[in-house]
């Protein structure tokens, strides 16, 4: 059976044997919001994903559908070759969302002790509890965790037993710096066991830190598919910085520089950002301007990211 609002048959996987997680095409609507718009992705075993996006990309819908949470509109969803209530009933998937409270009159041990017991293939609650940070909480009441505390809670559900994938909305929302350390330390190992992770964020630190490939949606489509090195360069613009010798240097000239697709400026400090930096530098030289301390370098993520969604939504208003 695929994922589908008509639940037909079900599919060979044709499209992408072997792989953990199949799109296909896949379309969601909520009325005339198209949040998921034609997606087609395959996700192979091992890797670490990140899932970018600006807000109502789709992110969260997306990994609604790949959890058979809701069903698609049109297209098929595909986890392991099966449909992902198969796949979760065999235990092969951890999740950790954003929305859903956690039972809430019970301690922390008896919840992990409950998600232990439901797993196909769980861990030892204890070895649940320490991977996730929380054996010293072990034994205090659910609704009274702080906001970080809770999101450990969470991962301790998604890690209560072996999964051969792992999807996190935002997982590390919350928390302080010590315990995202921590988090994704743990991730990591569950990366080199094999497994593979899937993440939301908006945090593209951890993105370019953590992840193997980033897959940066916009309007519910795959905008760019790729690491994070590729993600840049497909970007293409590069900063350039530069501080005014104290000439008096005209607004307008430089906001007319060539090439600019940013622009930023703090007292004597220029701050761009061109499709072709040599060509932007040496205009900025025709100007008569003497620039001190110019750097030019390639985009970060972060950049990279805000680049290619205004680009698209640029594209998109014409
Ligand atoms: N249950 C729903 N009913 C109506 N519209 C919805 C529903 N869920 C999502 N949407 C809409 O679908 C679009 C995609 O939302 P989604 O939550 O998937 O995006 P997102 O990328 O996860 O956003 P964010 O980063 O803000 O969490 C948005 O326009 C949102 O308003």
């Amino acid at each position: 059976m695929t994922t589908t609002a008509t639940h037909t048959a079900a599919a060979p996987d044709t499209g992408h044997p072997g792989a953990v997680v199949s799109f296909e095409n896949v379309t969601k609507s909520y009325g005339a919001v198209r949040a998921v718009d034609g997606l087609s992705f395959a996700l192979h075993p091992g890797e670490t994903v990140a899932l970018l996006g600006p807000n109502g990309a789709g992110k969260s819908s997306t990994l609604d559908l790949l959890l058979g949470l809701r069903p698609a509109d049109s297209g098929s969803v595909r986890l392991f070759g099966t449909t992902p209530r198969e796949a979760i009933a065999a235990g092969r998937v951890g999740a950790m969302l954003q929305t859903g409270g956690l039972m809430e009159d019970v301690s922390v041990r008896e919840l992990v002790t409950l998600a232990c017991a439901l797993h196909p293939r769980p861990y030892p609650v204890d070895e649940v509890l320490s991977r996730a940070g929380v054996a010293e909480i072990a034994g205090r009441m659910v609704n009274k965790l702080s906001g970080g505390q809770e999101q450990r809670v969470r991962f301790a559900l998604a890690t209560a037993g072996h999964n051969d994938l792992i999807v996190l909305d935002e997982p590390t929302t919350g928390m302080d710096v010590t315990s995202r350390q921590a988090f994704w330390a743990t991730m990591r190992e569950q990366a080199a066991a094999g497994r593979t992770v899937l993440f939301a964020t908006h945090y593209l630190e951890e993105a370019d830190a953590i992840a193997d490939r980033v897959i940066v949606l916009n309007r519910g489509r795959v905008l760019a598919d790729g690491t994070a090195a590729e993600i840049k360069a497909k970007a293409g613009a590069r900063r350039i910085a530069f501080d005014l010798d104290g000439s008096c240097a005209d607004e307008t000239a430089l906001r007319g520089l060539p090439h600019l697709t940013g622009y930023e400026r703090h007292g004597d400090t220029v701050k761009l950002q061109s499709s072709d930096a040599d060509a932007t530098v040496h205009a900025v030289y025709a100007l008569g301007l003497y620039p001190r301390n110019l750097e030019v370098a390639g985009l970060g993520l972060e950049q990279a990211f805000i680049a290619l969604t205004e680009a698209e939504e640029a594209d998109a208003s014409c």
